[in-house]
């Protein structure tokens, strides 16, 4: 994987994360490229981790062995349109990680360009931590799908899917799932506060026990959630009161609901860009 070229088009918070994650783990900085319409975001990311930048999108095209396309879903078209398609070759792939646009899709945006990957990461990349769905289009070479791989998992763990639908299914449980838990630990946060701590106190204690508690998962494969969360659970204890609380508020049948809705949301995308 080293050694191939790789161009971001679009510098947002997705893009920067999963360079940031990039050039972290040791990929040289030498062999990335980025384009964005306006400089001033790619000015920091070249000033922070020493890659490419230019506002010409075709540069990165010319650049590339691997074209990571990171702008919003509602401008990939325009976007991929107004490429000079007689720099695409056999050679390139393209990772678009849009939400919402098929590779079906993708393929008539950009007719010139047969290789095609969707990948969905997720912004912990920019920590080496992301989570990536990956899928490609069958003429897409073991060789170059490795790549790809490799490419995400520098930033994190990867699962190849075999159905495209599953890519939605890695949105609503990975892709946007960052911000689930933001979501409640703002929450936590703010009734920390009230409960007297400082801003930042209160937030030393969410995040220290979402750290906690993560690494928990992670250190114990063959332990079911369920038990972790049973160890905690003394019976006629504080969390059996707090967790009662949760039930009856209907927790999981909410969180069932908000993943529904992000598939949902993925799927009217699909038909709208
Ligand atoms: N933010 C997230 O957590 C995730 C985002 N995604 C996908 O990543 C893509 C980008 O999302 P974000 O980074 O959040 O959006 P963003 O709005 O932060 O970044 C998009 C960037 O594209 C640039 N841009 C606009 N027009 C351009 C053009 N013609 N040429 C080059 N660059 C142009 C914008 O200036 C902006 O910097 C989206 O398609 C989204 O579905 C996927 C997974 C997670
Ligand atoms: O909210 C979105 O549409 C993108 C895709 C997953 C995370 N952010």
């Amino acid at each position: 994987m080293q050694g191939k070229k790789v161009g971001f088009i679009g510098a947002g918070n997705m893009a920067r994360s999963i360079i940031s994650g990039l050039v972290e783990s040791g990929y040289s900085a030498a062999d990335i490229v980025v384009s964005n319409r306006s400089i001033d975001k790619l000015m920091a990311l070249q000033e922070e981790l020493g890659v490419n930048i230019t506002t010409d999108n075709d540069a990165v095209l010319a650049f590339s062995d691997i074209i990571v396309l990171a702008v919003k879903p509602q401008i990939m078209a325009d976007v991929l349109a107004q490429l000079d398609d007689t720099l695409v070759d056999d050679s390139k792939v393209f990772m678009s990680i849009a939400a919402g646009i098929k590779l079906a899709r993708l393929g008539t945006m950009l007719p010139a360009a047969k290789r095609w990957v969707r990948a969905m990461p997720n912004t912990p990349s920019s920590v080496g931590k992301g989570m990536t769905g990956l899928i490609a289009t069958d003429n897409v070479s073991a060789e170059d799908q490795n790549a790809c791989g490799e490419l995400m998992a520098a930033v994190g763990e990867i699962l190849w899917v075999r159905e495209e639908t599953k890519i939605d299914g890695v949105i609503a449980a990975a892709g946007s799932a960052p911000a689930y838990f933001f979501l409640f630990l703002e929450a936590m946060q703010s009734e920390a506060e009230n409960m007297g701590f400082s801003h930042e106190d209160a937030r030393l204690l969410v995040q220290q026990a979402m750290l906690g508690a993560a690494h928990m998962v992670v250190a114990n494969p063959d332990t079911e959630l369920s038990t972790l969360r049973e160890n905690v659970t003394s019976k006629g204890g504080t969390t059996a009161q707090a967790l009662a609380t949760f039930t009856a508020g209907e927790l999981p049948a909410l969180v069932s609901k908000a993943m529904q809705a992000a598939v949902q949301r993925a799927e009217q995308m699909s038909n709208e860009f």
